[in-house]
């Protein structure tokens, strides 16, 4: 099905890359507020999000939030819903998710993500390359899991969390809304919403 991507900036080309790998569906253009280029991957940047009505109507049914900015991912995500448009999951051919696992609408699993078996992972959330979601994991809706970040089995992350790259959450540790888990922290103890931790063990930064 066609589908039109929205975030030309290097998410965008990192989610450009992994639809075209998957080859599920037709990129029929980007949209960017701000565009650097005229195409990303080959593919032409149309405009911005005011040609969203006119693509609709033109029937392209599907859309694709690639902005890593988890409050603007989710703020796009509920305008493009408005807007008429359905969110498909996005997994790159080289992601293992498993068929127990939960995933949300305009989920993301990139290259090399691993999402275990009832783990849930809420719309707009990003697992992005080579992270791991364990086992009866919880990601938040529009949480980022950066690449190389291990949840271990139980963990869960609050909406709009951001856990850095190759970060490690212990077993069952719980991560609060938007909070922030620096790259290369260790979670050992529970992170309240919007702390910003980092360290081996994880502290406040
Ligand atoms: C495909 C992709 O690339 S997805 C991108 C994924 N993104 C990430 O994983 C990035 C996660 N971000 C980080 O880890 C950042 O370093 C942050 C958010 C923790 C800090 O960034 P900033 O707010 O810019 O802070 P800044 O770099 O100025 O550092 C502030 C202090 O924190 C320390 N600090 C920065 N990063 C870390 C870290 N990962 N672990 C421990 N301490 C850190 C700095 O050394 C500095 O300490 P000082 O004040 O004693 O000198």
């Amino acid at each position: 099905m066609r589908l039109v991507l929205v975030g030309a900036g290097g998410h965008g080309k990192a989610v450009l890359d992994l639809l075209l790998a998957a080859g599920d569906h037709e990129v029929v253009g980007v949209l960017d507020e701000a565009p650097r280029a005229p195409a990303l991957l080959g593919v032409p940047v149309l405009g911005g999000l005011d040609l969203l009505a006119r693509l609709r109507a033109e029937g392209v049914a599907l859309a694709a939030v690639a902005v890593g900015d988890n409050a603007a991912r989710a703020r796009l995500g509920g305008l493009l819903l408005a807007a008429g448009y359905a969110l498909p999951v996005l997994r790159h051919p080289a992601a293992l998710v498993s068929g127990h696992a939960t995933l949300g609408a305009g989920v993301v699993a990139m290259a090399r993500a691993v999402i275990g078996p009832e783990a849930r992972v809420g719309d707009l959330a990003l697992v992005n390359t080579g992270a791991i979601v364990e086992h009866d994991c919880v990601v938040g809706e529009a949480a980022h899991v950066a690449p190389g970040a291990v949840l271990a089995g139980g963990a869960s992350v609050g909406a709009r969390a951001v856990i850095g790259a190759g970060a490690v959450l212990r077993p069952g540790v719980a991560v609060g809304e938007s909070a922030l888990v620096a790259a290369g922290a260790a979670v050992a103890a529970p992170v309240p919403a919007g702390a910003r931790v980092g360290g081996v063990p994880a502290r406040p930064l």
